[in-house]
């Protein structure tokens, strides 16, 4: 099976396109209002149920004859093709010749994925074994700290290494009966000084997470950890207080943490998929194995669903399908991520890395201009802080930006006077962004608030809401391990179907080097120890103006 892009396909790619355009046009004519008004059986038409997740997407800009275009679009480009060479462990992602298997790091024990002819499933059980023994004898406190039980564990990693731990420990906190947890990402040593400020050495275990054991704000973070470990309680308490999860488990010897407490992975999970496997331990020390295995299983229903729904009753598809519409139809440029659960609100970053660094791309997979535009900027925080901060764009500015509202039917708080309040205004925002307020309905609202007639008229315009703003909405039960599993997994498919639809590679991350690189050849300018000849004035300029200021 092949993932290229042929010249067919690409012809067949660029005509589906244009059919669109033709909806477009036809579209533009109507407003979303006027759809609902027409059709009672929007919601259920266009709104999908899996378990107790209901995938809303009736508020968009398309109609039926627009979705089956979209859905040609799939078919022609290979989304299914893409899909099952995914599963197959076929080396997907071209420029690093590798398989793309983050599913089978949740798969059941009597599931199969193959990378080279071996099943990979028994690896990942042993590795998720050993993940199981550590993390609950860090808990109960068999595995203690030169000063006994740990207080505190301190994540140390950056991208993928830290971005999905860290926002799941943050998501299922009401899950959470482990040791406190921290994370240190950022080579500012602001951050690991503010993190071990009043942290107790002697109870204080570290997991060094990186996927190469190369990443340079992960090595200083390390190094920083171990010294402050050595200052404290002395080189032979090294041993006791690090732990690692890598691929390069050659590296993490070397960096002299006991091979004993290094956790591997494998390099067909990327960082940004990668939360499912060893990097996932720090969730699992904070929630336990059991409820880790609950995270696990919620994604593996949505890779099941994925893998067998049909295109039109697949979350993920329909997910991505919308997204290519806005972005590439009609040219929004942007897309928010709104969880109504303030427990979500690393939600957003995570995603970022998830789909900026996946789909971020401007050549195809065999090396050619993407002839369309490729991922949106990806961007949001938790409702309803939102509302108070740059939603006023989102209903009257000029950029149309479509969203993603997320919201759980319960919360996990006993008095539910809270959680009514969150959902009715991630009701209201979402029908709101739709509905709009047309000029008539600002003057009917002013004038019966008593304005006199000239205020009506110089306000009217200014509470005029365009609407026709569109959105998904995801609704859930609760946000437990399970819920929170099947929800990323969504989002990773969902950048799966686009990444095909756009022909590019969303599983290398190219763009990240050149930064590194010239990093590590500006660090021994700003240092002293070299100068900046040679670099354009403003680097240069910049390099002088430090080096003054450091004296
Ligand atoms: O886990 P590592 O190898 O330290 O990498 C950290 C992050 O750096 C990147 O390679 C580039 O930013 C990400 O893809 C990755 O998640």
């Amino acid at each position: 099976m092949t993932v290229a892009r042929t010249a067919e396909r690409a012809i067949a790619v660029a005509a589906a396109f244009e059919k669109l355009a033709a909806h477009r046009t036809r579209l533009e004519a109507e407003t979303m209002r006027a759809m609902f008004a027409a059709d009672p059986g929007r919601f259920g038409r266009f709104s999908v149920s899996f378990e107790d997740l209901i995938f809303d997407y009736s508020k968009n800009r398309i109609d039926a004859a627009a979705l089956v275009a979209l859905l040609d679009l799939a078919r022609v480009a290979g989304v299914e093709e893409r899909r099952a060479a995914m599963f197959a462990g076929e080396r997907i992602n071209v420029t690093e010749n590798r398989p793309v298997l983050h599913v089978a790091l949740r798969a059941a024990a009597d599931e199969t994925y193959l990378v080279d002819g071996k099943n990979v499933v028994e690896d990942v059980a042993a590795v998720l074994a050993a993940m199981s023994d550590f993390a609950e004898g860090v808990r109960s406190g068999a595995i203690a700290g030169t000063g006994g039980r740990f207080t505190d564990v301190v994540n140390i990693g950056i991208g993928g290494s830290d971005l999905g731990p860290a926002m799941v420990t943050r998501a299922l906190s009401p899950y959470r009966d482990g040791p406190r947890l921290h994370f240190v990402s950022n080579v500012d040593g602001a951050h690991i000084a503010d993190t071990l400020a009043g942290l107790d050495p002697a109870r204080t275990l570290f997991l060094v997470a990186s996927k190469t054991f190369t990443t340079i704000e992960t090595m200083t973070n390390a190094r920083t950890a171990r010294a402050w470990i050595v200052e404290a309680v002395g080189e032979a308490a090294v041993g006791d207080h690090f732990a690692a999860m890598s691929t390069a488990l050659d590296k993490v010897a070397a960096f002299g943490i006991d091979t004993r407490r290094a956790f591997g992975f494998w390099d067909w999970v990327g960082g940004r998929y990668s939360v499912w496997s060893a990097i996932g331990l720090p969730v699992m020390i904070a929630i336990g194995a059991e409820r880790f295995r609950s995270f696990l299983a919620g994604a593996r229903a949505i890779d099941h669903h994925f893998r067998d729904a049909p295109l039109d009753r697949n979350i993920p598809v329909l997910m991505a399908l919308v997204g290519i519409w806005y972005r590439n139809v009609l040219g929004f440029p942007a897309h928010a991520v709104l969880p109504y659960d303030q427990r979500l609100e690393r939600f957003a970053a995570y995603l970022q890395q998830l789909d900026m660094e996946s789909n971020g791309k401007r050549v195809t997979l065999d090396g050619r201009p993407v002839p369309t535009a490729t991922g949106p900027l990806v961007w949001g925080e938790p409702g309803t802080n939102g509302q108070h901060a740059f939603y006023q764009l989102l209903h009257q500015g000029t950029d149309v930006i479509p969203a993603d509202f997320l919201v759980a039917a319960h919360g996990h708080e006993a008095d539910p006077t809270h959680h009514d309040l969150l959902v009715a205004n991630c009701l209201a925002q979402a029908e709101a962004l739709m509905r709009g307020r047309t000029t008539e309905e600002a003057r009917a609202q002013l004038a019966s608030s008593g304005k006199a007639p000239g205020e009506v008229e110089r306000l009217a315009l200014h509470k005029t809401f365009p609407g026709n703003r569109p959105s998904n909405l995801f609704l859930y039960d609760r946000l437990d391990p399970y819920a929170l599993g099947r929800l990323i997994a969504l989002y990773e498919h969902k950048v799966l179907v686009q990444g095909a639809i756009w022909g590019v590679n969303s599983y290398d991350q190219w763009g990240v080097e050149l930064g590194k690189e010239l990093a590590i050849e500006l660090l021994p300018m700003v240092e002293g120890k070299a100068d900046a000849a040679g670099r354009d004035a403003s680097t240069a300029g910049l390099v002088a103006a430090i080096r003054a200021r450091k004296g």
